[in-house]
């Protein structure tokens, strides 16, 4: 049942979940005659997975680029940690602490693992780098405390034998693996996943349901994600919104949604029987 209020409370496995950090209120967000939006609302509570589901162009995608601030709806708020969140562009957002990976890997190839991760520091970085190339002294000392946060992300997520190595040379799964880690590497309050299970194999995706259930107790962060796997979804999930033809039909826990007719008819009663 989704609680009336922000009271906090532990779920099931342990993790403390409290109040709305994010609400979304009334946000419509058209492309031209294309309404990808429409009216939907809803909120992310502080340490929750809360999953946004939904078939082939339900809007998804637009959600998620309009929590980052990548797109502006044309309608409705956006509240944030309690205030109403004026127009970002995507890196003001991402310096108010919301981090996220994509759908199609956008990590730098060439560079080595630990060089993309530390990229995720880029927001924290209070010299320039012109000022960092400059003044050696105090920017040798900012970037080994960037080197330490770094560290803890490389140890969480096991990946310290990959992190000379250059990111083509990595497999599928592993490259997920550093977006992942990229983006705890920003800190995040809010972290932001567009399907991390994507073409992943079984084992892969085991690690990585690991590492999402984990990432709230080790650094406190609150995950919304998107994901088409529905045993992902249901297993890890505190509460899922679904979304079709921009319309909220569902949004509860996992287990509500999975008996909500409306979304059977819509999505899952036709490819998914797993109990
Ligand atoms: N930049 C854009 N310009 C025009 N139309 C867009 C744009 N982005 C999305 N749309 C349209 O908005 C609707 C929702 O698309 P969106 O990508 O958000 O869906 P989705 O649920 O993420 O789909 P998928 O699961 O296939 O990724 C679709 O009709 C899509 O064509």
């Amino acid at each position: 049942m989704e609680s009336a209020d922000a009271d906090i409370f532990t779920t099931p496995d342990g993790r403390r979940i409290g109040g709305p950090i994010l609400e979304m209120r009334n946000i419509t967000l058209r492309f031209g005659g294309v309404v990808a939006i429409k009216d939907i609302s809803f909120d992310i509570r502080e340490g929750e997975i809360r999953a946004i589901i939904g078939p082939n162009g339900a809007g998804k995608s637009s959600m998620l680029n309009v929590i980052s601030g990548f797109y502006h709806p044309q309608e409705g708020e956006v509240w944030y940690r309690g205030m109403r969140r004026a127009r970002m562009r995507p890196y003001e957002v991402a310096r108010e602490g919301i981090a996220r990976t994509f759908q199609n890997i956008a990590l730098f190839e060439g560079m080595s693992v630990l060089d993309n991760i530390m990229t995720g520091r880029l927001n924290h970085m209070k010299a320039s780098i012109l000022a960092q190339a400059v003044w050696w002294g105090p920017a040798a000392r900012e970037e080994a405390e960037h080197r330490e946060k770094v560290e803890k992300v490389i140890d969480f997520l096991e990946i310290q034998h990959i992190r000379k190595t250059p990111v083509a040379r990595l497999p599928y799964g592993l490259k997920k693996r550093v977006e992942l880690a990229r983006a705890l590497a920003a800190e995040p309050k809010i972290l932001l996943l567009d399907e991390p299970m994507a073409g992943m194999n079984v084992e892969e995706k085991e690690d990585m349901s690991r590492f999402i259930l984990d990432v709230n107790d080790e650094f406190g962060t609150t995950t919304v994600l998107i994901e088409h796997d529905m045993g992902v979804v249901m297993d890890l999930s505190d509460r899922v919104v679904v979304m079709d033809y921009g319309k909220k039909i569902g949004d509860g826990p996992p287990e509500e949604v999975r008996n909500n007719q409306a979304v059977i008819d819509a999505y899952l009663g036709v490819s998914h029987d797993d109990a």
